[in-house]
């Protein structure tokens, strides 16, 4: 990244499965940096005035993935703190090209604590039968795709919310070390 590149670019941007923290890892996070957070559903919901749910259950998914791409990409282009994406963000290949060269963090879980999580909640990709098993294979298919988008994975039940966000600063700071060195070498 050149000097340019680091001071228009999002601090870190969090991606991950429903229930691996990102919303409430990124504030967190966003905070301990003294920097903006925004998390992308809830811009979804701002600009569209509508539910998640009610978006995904009314105009369906593929609809609900158009919108999540215009957010996304807007959100990446202006915001300079942390971002929180939604789940299945990255599985738009637009936007999972527009991370590339972004300090972008896979918050992995596993299927029962990160289900654990969420079982409760009206997340409208984990309703109707068998949830639990629903969850299980929607993050199987996802994981390579996290894996490749992120610079690093972080283990999201590595304690509390607290605690996986000093570990993310702690794996920044590394990556920070690397961006000054590869940016030492092109200026020299
Ligand atoms: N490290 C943690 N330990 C225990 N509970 C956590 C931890 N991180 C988040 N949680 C809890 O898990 C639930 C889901 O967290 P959160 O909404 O931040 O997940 P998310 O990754 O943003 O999910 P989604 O993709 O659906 O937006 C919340 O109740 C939150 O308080
Ligand atoms: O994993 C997903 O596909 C989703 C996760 C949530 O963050 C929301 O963006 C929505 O419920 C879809
Ligand atoms: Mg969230």
């Amino acid at each position: 990244m050149t000097g340019d590149r680091v001071d228009r670019a999002p601090s870190a941007v969090l991606i991950g499965f429903m229930g691996a923290g990102k919303s409430t890892v990124g504030r967190i996070l966003a905070d301990r940096l003294g920097v903006d957070f925004i998390d992308t559903d809830t811009e979804i919901v701002r600009t569209t005035g509508r539910s998640i749910p009610d978006i995904f259950t009314t105009d369906g998914p593929q609809r609900f993935r158009e919108i999540e791409c215009d957010v996304v990409l807007g959100v990446l282009r202006t915001h300079r703190g942390v971002i929180a994406l939604g789940g299945g963000a990255v599985m738009t290949p637009a936007i999972e090209s527009a991370l590339a060269g972004h300090r972008v963090i896979y918050l992995r879980i596993d299927a029962d604590a990160g289900f654990a999580r969420v079982a409760d909640s009206d997340r409208p990709l984990i309703v109707g039968d068998d949830p639990q098993t629903r969850y299980a294979d929607l993050l199987a298919e996802r994981d390579a795709t996290y894996t490749r988008a992120a610079v690093f994975t972080v283990d999201a039940a590595a304690g509390d919310a607290g605690t996986v966000a000093d570990e993310i600063l702690t794996e920044l700071a590394h990556a920070l070390v690397g961006e000054r060195v590869g940016e030492r070498a092109v200026n020299s």
